[in-house]
């Protein structure tokens, strides 16, 4: 009995292969059985089934795209083939086939001046879903400002967010880690979630923000200072995350210099007694000040194993450390400096380096108008500091941190859209259930409908501009505006206002290069969850006072 064919060839017999002839390759029908194969004919019909697919998926396409164009009622925008924030657009570079999640950043200058108007169209045509970008205001308001009427919400569920958009998807569940929040929610429940929430950014809490903002100012600069002094002064391979531990391990280098530091007047000028008292600062000082020598003196140790061990014709470190270690090992025994004389120099060196590099509170600068003492701003001249609050202002103009608001229609509805410049009155467009609007806000704050030459670091253009006015948009508009606004302000009036008290900020220019040219050289995105700029290099130059 011969074997049953298999149900994949037999469905490829043709008619030809069972009247024992095939006509198409000149089979001759004698000694073929009814049951022979006919290979080449059945790759034809796979290569029909393969053809037949792409056809329909290629009409499906279309019929989707043309759906979609319809979504965005013809819109003029991107007509590209992926949606910008899902895959696979996100994943491949930005290019002009291509505009991936960063076009409303590297295009911010073009993008709506080459469309006709501030809110255009996206309309993939292999695969996402339709949206509108809108660097308006007016259709900001519509769907992100939060309305009670409004039919926009923000995608629901992380989960029902479709596959293709990782970008939103991973940011949705990113927010949602810790279950339902003010920023995820909506209707009902976010107002429930802003009741509650609102009371607790109040004025003690802003008050919180100054003094932690100061304090935390001193330590930051401290720990930097230190890290470059000790680096390149004396080679210490200091790390920013993992300071090294002193003597015993029981305390950073850093808190032990620090105590010393700023008890240093204890110790030099009280009678060795008084020092040993049980105290607990003198305490704490004595054992600060143990543990900076031993750690002090292992160093000593260390560069002098390594000068010995140095290979001939091999250079040592270059910093002052190991240079004055080496210079103690040529001397002639009689005039070298013993390991305490040598930690002794070293120490001051350190400490003296550290207390000039540090940025210290006394420092004023003869600049400052407003903060004319010898001392920090209270949160009582918060006003007076406007100067530092334009400044802010117009860098988070330029550079929006939350860049893109992303909301979906929940029913059919209805979006007004200016029309542009010049041209009185809005246009009313359809906009299905389902359809995304998304306000770019990169392009709200480069919008010359809103900014004269934006392109421009203008902090002047906010001169008598409130704190809570609309007229800054950086932290949306509306009910649903920024809750954080006033501490994100607060924080950074606080800290800009010392810092710039304290150090002269210059850019770092490449050879020939303007202030211009230097703005668009830096200004690189550097987009995660929220919109940053990449390094920036600068220099900061310590004020010296009048
Ligand atoms: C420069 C700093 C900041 C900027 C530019 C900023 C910007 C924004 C923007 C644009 C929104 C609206 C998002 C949307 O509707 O999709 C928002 C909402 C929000 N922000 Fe901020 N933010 C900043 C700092 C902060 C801080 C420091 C906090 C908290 C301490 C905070 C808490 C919130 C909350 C809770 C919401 C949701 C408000 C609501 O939906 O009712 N933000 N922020």
């Amino acid at each position: 009995m011969p074997s049953p064919e298999p149900k994949w060839r037999q469905k490829y017999w043709t008619s030809d292969c069972l009247q024992n002839t095939c006509r198409q390759h000149g089979l001759n029908p004698s000694g073929v059985s009814k049951r022979t194969f006919c290979a080449d004919a059945a790759e034809l019909s796979v290569g029909h089934i393969l053809t037949a697919l792409s056809v329909v998926f290629v009409i499906s396409r279309i019929m989707a795209y043309r759906r979609k164009l319809q979504a965005v009622s013809n819109v003029p925008g991107f007509r590209v083939p992926f949606y910008p924030l899902g895959v696979p657009g996100f994943l491949l570079p930005s290019t002009w086939w291509n505009p991936a999640i960063h076009w409303t950043w590297n295009w911010r200058h073009t993008v709506y001046k080459q469309y006709g108007n501030d809110t255009i169209s996206v309309a993939p045509f292999v695969i996402g879903p339709a949206s509108f970008y809108s660097a308006n205001l007016d259709v900001a308001r519509q769907v992100a400002g939060g309305e009670h009427k409004t039919s926009f919400v923000k995608p629901k569920k992380a989960t029902s967010v479709p596959t293709y958009s990782i970008s939103l998807d991973a940011r949705l569940t990113l927010i949602r880690l810790w279950g339902m929040n003010l920023v995820t929610a909506d209707g009902n429940t976010w107002r429930n979630h802003r009741r509650i929430m609102g009371p607790a950014f109040n004025p003690k809490l802003y008050e919180l923000v100054w003094k932690q903002t100061l304090n935390t100012y001193y330590v930051l600069t401290f720990k930097f200072a230190l890290l470059i002094i000790a680096k390149c002064g004396f080679g210490l391979s200091f790390n920013w995350d993992q300071p090294p531990r002193a003597g015993d391990g029981t305390m950073t280098v850093q808190a032990a210099l620090r105590t010393v530091i700023d008890n240093h007047l204890l110790m030099n000028f009280l009678p060795k007694w008084i020092q040993n008292l049980p105290f607990k600062k003198l305490n704490e000082t004595r054992e600060a000040n143990d543990q900076l020598m031993a750690f002090m003196q292992d160093q000593v140790e260390q560069r002098k194993a390594d000068i010995r061990s140095k290979v001939l014709g091999k250079e040592t470190a270059a910093d002052a450390f190991t240079m004055l270690v080496e210079a103690n090992e040529d001397e002639a025994t009689k005039h070298k400096l013993d390991d305490v004389e040598l930690i002794g120099n070293v120490f001051n060196l350190l400490f003296a380096g550290h207390v000039s590099t540090k940025v210290s509170k006394k420092t004023f600068t003869s600049r400052s108008s407003v903060l004319g003492h010898d001392r920090d701003p209270t949160l009582e001249e918060y006003n007076k500091l406007d100067k530092v609050l334009y400044a802010f202002y117009e860098a988070l103009r330029m550079v929006p941190s939350g860049f893109l608001m992303i909301r979906e229609a929940f029913e059919d509805t209805a979006l007004h859209v200016p029309n542009p410049v010049g041209q009185e009155g809005s246009t009313t467009l359809a906009v299905p259930k389902g359809t995304q609007v998304i306000v770019d806000m990169i392009g709200v704050q480069y919008n010359p409908r809103y900014f004269d030459e934006p392109e421009k670091y203008k902090p002047s253009r906010w001169y008598g501009v409130s704190n809570e006015s609309e007229a800054f948009s950086a932290f949306s508009i509306g009910p649903r505006a920024c809750l954080g606004r006033k501490f994100a302000v607060t924080e950074a009036v606080a800290f800009l206002s010392v810092l710039l008290r304290d150090y002269k900020v210059k850019p770092i220019y490449l050879p020939g290069e303007t202030k211009e040219q230097w703005q668009e050289r830096v200004l690189v995105a550097n987009i995660v969850l929220t919109l940053g700029v990449s390094n920036v290099p600068i220099q900061l130059i310590r004020r010296t006072r009048a």
